[in-house]
């Protein structure tokens, strides 16, 4: 039932509620990846099922196009869209000038791409994902697998001669197997406690041969809408510098919510 619900998981799905109101019809949406980022997809879903929603999804990974589909999203390639109205997505962490961390589930390198090709970028997350400075959740970094180990030394290298702060890394597992993006690389987890400057490390991991991407999201995300476990919602708008509160009734009044708890 609706009531068992952890507070956390009814902040994700107050925040991906909120931002579902944010799609308008004809849209082409970038669809994120990870737990908040399915709730959007299920509100959406239930737009367009009921309420005769136009949009076309692109999906920013394999189980958020499966899911896509299943709920009744029209699924288009990031290629076929060229470019997209929004796209709305979870992230790990995000701070005060809305930089991110992303890629706890994997997915950051057709994240970042999709949200990049958009005109907002929309954040959902649940107010534990706010933080004063990023870096206490591990930093994903998406490394071909060829030659993984020598990428994974010199990333090492360049965190002390960059002074950061906690240097270890480790590959990222899936059981005893290197866990394999959709694009077949691997994840390095950077374990940094804290990021001094986000900007400049994005740079110099992008710039190693062997990384792919990293997970810092810097100056991508326009809005990031916090949700609370009582049902609060709160917008955060970068470019109107505003915040404005709201506060959704997910309990009684929401029948997809109930009707996927039942
Ligand atoms: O970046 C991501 C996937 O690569 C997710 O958005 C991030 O890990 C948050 O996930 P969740 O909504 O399950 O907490």
């Amino acid at each position: 039932m609706a009531g068992e619900l952890s507070p956390i998981d009814k902040a994700k799905f107050v925040a991906a509620k909120r931002a579902a109101d944010m799609v308008e019809d004809g849209m082409r949406v970038g669809l994120g990846t990870g737990s908040t980022a399915a709730w959007l997809v299920r509100c959406l879903g239930e737009m367009v099922r009921e309420d005769g929603l136009k949009i076309k999804g692109v999906p920013t990974s394999t189980r958020t196009a499966e899911l896509a589909r299943e709920v009744g999203i029209e699924v288009i390639s990031l290629d076929e869209a060229r470019w997209l109205d929004i796209t709305i997505d979870g992230a790990d962490e995000f701070d005060g000038d809305l930089n991110l961390i992303k890629g706890g589930g994997g997915a950051l390198l057709q994240e970042k791409i999709v949200a990049t090709a958009s005109d907002q970028m929309v954040v959902i997350a649940d107010v534990g994902k706010e933080v004063e400075t990023l870096g206490a959740f591990p930093l994903p970094v998406e490394v071909i697998p060829f030659g993984w180990q020598t990428t994974k030394a010199l990333i090492e290298e360049t965190l002390i001669s960059m002074d950061v702060l906690g240097r270890q890394t480790s590959l990222r597992m899936n059981g005893e197997v290197p866990f394999m993006t959709d694009e077949g690389n691997h994840i390095i987890d950077l374990h940094l406690s804290r990021i001094g400057n986000a900007r400049q490390l994005a740079m110099v991991l992008n710039q190693m041969p062997g990384v792919v991407e990293n997970g810092l999201f810097i100056d991508i995300c326009d809005v990031v809408v916090v949700g609370y476990g009582d049902g609060r919602v709160e917008l955060r708008d970068i470019n109107a510098g505003t915040i404005e509160e709201d506060r959704l009734d997910f309990v009684e009044e929401d029948n997809l919510f109930t009707d996927l708890m039942d």
